[in-house]
């Protein structure tokens, strides 16, 4: 009897399985685009075996390399390794056709324009975001008339004077970072082997500043030192205070780097289930819990304050509270668009900066670039950077931005913009025809395409030239855009800097839902690479062939984590200036 009942739900599964695969194949045929098939879906099986050592060793060396790059396209963590090499096979526009989802990839720049600048936008699959709606709906996870007031009210508190404090806490906190380098290193050069604890730890740092307002020092405090006053509680002390599981910067670092297991405690775990049967997820109930208690703190103090005062994150949602007469936000929805900033903005910006210093060291002629740059914009203004103004000197530091822009493009934090049809067909236009999109069908619109592309960027597309981006550069590739019409995306609306095609550069995303903090973002790297580019030259500790083999395997290997992610180490030496000129 257990053999029929096994061979009959094999049977079934079987015929629901060819099923759904044939339908799936039948949509991308009548799509008449190019397609391949996978015979599996993506999910979690799929992204754990690749995270083993052995089966991206299997893809990589035994498979045939099509086959390899097509299991590679359906994992959206490894997917930045294909660069343009799908493009190449099945052109900028395609579908793999699995047996769950028909997914259409896209990194043609105006396939990408039309559909993030058709009217209100494509929309996006905000189902996949869900899990981080561990506090309530927000800005990153709600759709339609829902996101469009939360993206109103979150829209006002990204102003002017935040900005001002992202450039102030930025200066603060990369200095406070380099005297922690100085108090461990016994030369004037300072060596780092890892900037993968000290970077997270900076821009974190800064958002707790200008996101919350609460300022902490980049050194750990001593247990006993000032506790006092309202904001005693959020020192970054060794241990937590009375409480808490976590000190204010270890949850937020903690509910931002594991994601995924916060997610499976707090998201996915019926809470029927006792807590007390699951103790490898305590830590994550606790941080779930910590955040809140802390911003409900941040929330009661804030009250007692002059808001008006303050330009963090959480001050403009209050101060935008008492001044609204509807619409503004409840308590638990500042927690939850609080908590969602930490997600967007924190791992995404801390490897920005982590690919720009090793990228600058790999490249020491494009460093002395834009370390020259720096030297020629900021001649003028005091020696003491803590003087500097934001609103005149941070649109002078053409150098850096270029290079924070070329990071971004080789190394962009996010992969994939996802998309979909909805619920309702739509057209592209593609190769000068119309394109029958059928409703419910994913988009992925590609950066590893896009940005690897030599249309878009000239012949020395895989080279890291910070320069191309530079204006007064007329030789760059880029030039030639300037006459285009509507030639344009978030990010790069500065006179100083050439704008690639529409589409062809979207590292922020572009139209409607674009990145709400790229304005920080830019601001923060920006000015931290200027920071320690005016004080150090970056270099690889380990010098000869040998030390920029192991920095270029670190790159080539880069997967995606939270963001984009470097799979190895690279140690570092920060050389005086002055001491090595
Ligand atoms: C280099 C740093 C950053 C990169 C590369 C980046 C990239 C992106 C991208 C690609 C999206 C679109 C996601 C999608 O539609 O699926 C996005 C959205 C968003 N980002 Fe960023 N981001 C960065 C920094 C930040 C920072 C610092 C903050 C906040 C302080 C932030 C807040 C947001 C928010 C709230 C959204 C959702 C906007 C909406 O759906 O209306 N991001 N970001």
């Amino acid at each position: 009897m257990w053999l029929s009942l096994t061979l009959g739900l094999l049977v079934l599964y079987t015929v629901d399985y060819s099923r759904k695969l044939y339908k799936n194949i039948r949509i991308a045929q009548r799509s008449k685009l190019p397609y391949f098939v996978v015979p599996f879906s993506m999910g979690i099986i799929p992204a754990i075996l690749f995270q083993t050592r052995w089966f991206p060793y299997i893809v990589d060396n035994v498979l045939p390399a099509w086959l390899g790059d097509n299991l590679k396209d359906v994992i959206p963590n490894s997917r930045w390794v294909l660069k343009d090499r799908q493009v190449k096979r099945y052109g900028a526009v395609y579908l793999v056709v699995t047996p769950g989802v028909v997914l259409c990839n896209v990194s043609d720049a105006g396939v990408v324009a039309q559909i993030t600048h058709t009217r209100g936008g494509w929309p996006k699959p905000v189902w996949q975001y869900q899990p981080v709606e561990l506090y309530g709906p927000n800005v990153v996870t709600a759709d339609e008339h829902h996101w469009a007031r939360h993206r109103r009210r979150t829209a006002i508190i990204f102003n002017e004077k935040n900005d001002e404090l992202v450039w102030k806490e930025s200066i603060r906190l990369a200095n406070s970072m380099i005297e922690e380098w100085q108090s461990v290193n016994v030369t004037r050069d300072l060596v780092v082997e890892t900037t993968r604890d000290d970077i997270p730890k900076l821009t974190l740092n800064i958002f707790s500043a200008a996101g919350f307002g609460v300022r902490i020092p980049f050194k750990i405090v001593a247990d006993d030192s000032e506790t006092d006053g309202p904001y005693g509680i959020f020192q970054d002390t060794r241990t937590p205070p009375q409480g808490f599981d976590f000190t204010f910067r270890a949850v937020a670092n903690y509910m931002s780097c594991n994601i995924s297991t916060v997610i499976l405690a707090n998201f996915m775990m019926p809470k029927w289930v006792p807590r007390g049967l699951l103790p490898f997820l305590k830590q994550d109930f606790a941080a779930h819990r910590d955040l809140r208690s802390y911003i409900e703190r941040l929330l009661s103090i804030a009250e007692t304050e002059d808001s008006l005062a303050n330009s963090n994150l959480i001050q403009g949602m209050l101060r935008d509270r008492a001044t609204s007469a509807e619409g503004s936000f409840t308590d638990q929805e500042i927690i939850s668009n609080g908590h969602i900033f930490i997600v967007a903005g924190h791992e995404t910006t801390a490897t920005t900066i982590r690919y720009a210093l090793l990228l600058l060291a790999l490249n020491p002629d494009a460093q002395e670039w834009v370390y020259q740059g720096i030297k020629e914009a900021t001649k003028d203004e005091p020696a003491d950077i803590d003087a500097w103004d934001q609103a005149s000197v941070y649109p002078k530091l053409i150098t850096p931005l270029c290079a924070m822009l070329e990071t971004m493009r080789l190394f962009p934090p996010v992969v994939t913009v996802p998309k979909w049809t909805g619920n309702a067909a739509r057209n592209i236009h593609y190769q000068g025809r119309d394109v029958f999109i059928e409703q419910g069908i994913n988009l992925n619109l590609n950066l590893n395409g896009l940005h690897y592309l030599e249309e878009y960027w000239g012949l020395d597309v895989k080279e890291f030239s910070p320069q191309r981006w530079d204006v007064r550069n007329e030789k760059s590739y880029l030039a030639r855009n300037a006459d285009l019409p509507g030639v344009n995306a978030p990010g790069l609306e500065y006179p100083t800097i050439h704008k690639p095609v529409r589409g062809a550069y979207i590292p922020f995303s572009d139209g409607v839902r674009a990145c709400l903090g790229k304005k920080f973002a830019q601001i923060e790297v920006v000015i931290a690479l200027t920071v320690i580019l005016r004080k150090y030259r970056i270099e690889l500790a380990q010098k000869g062939a040998e030390g920029r083999k192991r920095a270029e395997r670190a790159l080539g290997d880069s997967v995606t984590v939270v963001a984009l992610a470097m799979s190895h180490d690279v140690p570092l030496v920060f050389r005086e200036r002055h001491a090595c000129q």
